[in-house]
């Protein structure tokens, strides 16, 4: 468990959706996505359950103020995850009320919840092949500090952009 906080990755999942993950410390992550249905959306300080359920296999679950709830099984000797993302039913017919710097929006994020429906919910699971794995240490804010742009993982892979 040690080795893994403070872990970076970029994965990009079987459908074509490429998401950024640092996994901050023990109960705290921060992420953009990069393309997908929610393609520009950026997180700080999300609180998750980590867990190691086997050499190689952690796993990370929380539930966002959108009301979307995720589950990420990474198995990073292998390049690869295994993530189920649970869309509420108004993510998934308003994607780009969440395309935003969430932590400056929860209250839309909130009042978006009320106001629109939740079921049927909206269910993703998919396996990803990690592109970019890089610890980076504990409670790094260089990490996931600006918003996405398009090139941003080109960048991050070619070491033009380091943390
Ligand atoms: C909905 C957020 C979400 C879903 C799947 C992920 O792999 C993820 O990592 C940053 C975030």
């Amino acid at each position: 468990m040690k080795e893994f906080i403070g872990s970076h990755f970029i994965y990009t999942y079987d459908n074509g959706w490429e998401y950024e993950l640092y996994v901050k410390n023990e109960n705290t992550i921060d992420y953009r996505i990069h393309s997908g249905m929610v393609g520009g959306r950026w997180v700080r300080n999300q609180q998750v359950d980590l867990v190691q359920l086997a050499d190689d296999v952690y796993k990370i679950s929380w539930t966002e103020p959108t009301g979307t709830d995720v589950c990420v099984n990474f198995m990073p000797g292998q390049n690869k995850l295994h993530g189920v993302i649970f869309f509420p039913k108004w993510v998934h017919e308003h994607p780009e009320i969440t395309v935003c710097f969430q932590n400056d929006f929860i209250h839309v994020m909130e009042e978006s919840r009320l106001k629109y429906e939740t079921y049927p919910k909206y269910v993703v699971p998919e396996f990803a092949t990690i592109t970019f794995a890089k610890n980076e240490g504990v409670n790094n804010e260089k990490v996931i500090a600006v918003a996405p742009y398009h090139g941003m993982t080109d960048d991050i892979r070619s070491g033009k952009l380091v943390f």
